[in-house]
């Protein structure tokens, strides 16, 4: 499995957002093209990475965890929740300040409460900015993460608890180096 994601990473233009080398590729970006095979590739290796037992809800974030959040809700029937980076003043809405390697922004999480068990999934993690702020937002709710997988890994980087991820990568000014695949 995999040999789809890890021949897309041979052609990802990298352009530089200050002084990040910014990777763009069909999942983390959805551009040039969104292929069904890759992402068939994605959601199949998801479904086989996650302990998925008795967890009520998916979490994504919004904008490139929506796509793989939708695939695996329909393979799984989980609903899924996104993480928006727009304010809906509901009950319970939790607000989180999210910093990447790039960019500063605020995102809003609804409808997760006390006694969920939720998976959450994200397309990359590169610095750990957002999940680190995410992670204490969704157990101030009360909720439990079950499991936590990224398709993508660039970094590496330290959240102080267990992830998967589907593939680690490296980049530099010259493209991206595929590290290792897993599941
Ligand atoms: O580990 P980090 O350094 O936090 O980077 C990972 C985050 O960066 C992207 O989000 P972003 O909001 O930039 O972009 P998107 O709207 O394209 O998902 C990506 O979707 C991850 O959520
Ligand atoms: N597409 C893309 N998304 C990211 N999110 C964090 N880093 C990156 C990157 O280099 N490329």
């Amino acid at each position: 499995m995999l040999e789809q994601l890890r021949k897309s990473f041979q052609s990802c233009p990298i352009v530089k957002r200050g002084e990040y080398n910014y990777f763009i590729h069909p999942i983390t970006d959805g551009v040039p093209l969104v292929e069904p095979a890759l992402l068939r590739d994605v959601a199949c290796s998801l479904f086989k990475a996650l302990d998925l037992a008795d967890v009520n809800k998916i979490v994504v974030t919004e904008a490139m965890g929506i796509h793989i959040g939708t695939v695996l809700s329909l393979m799984t029937d989980i609903p899924y929740t996104i993480v928006r980076k727009r304010e809906y003043k509901l009950p319970g809405e939790v607000t989180i300040g999210q910093t990447t390697g790039y960019s500063k922004g605020t995102l809003y999480l609804n409808s997760v409460f006390d006694g969920d068990r939720i998976a959450f999934i994200d397309d990359v993690i590169s610095t750990g900015g957002t999940i680190r702020a995410l992670l204490p937002a969704i157990e101030s709710t009360g909720a439990e993460i079950a499991d936590l997988c990224f398709v993508i890994n660039r970094g590496n980087p330290d959240i102080g608890r267990p992830y998967k991820s589907l593939v680690s990568i490296d980049v530099d000014s010259e493209g991206v180096h595929v590290l290792d695949s897993y599941f």
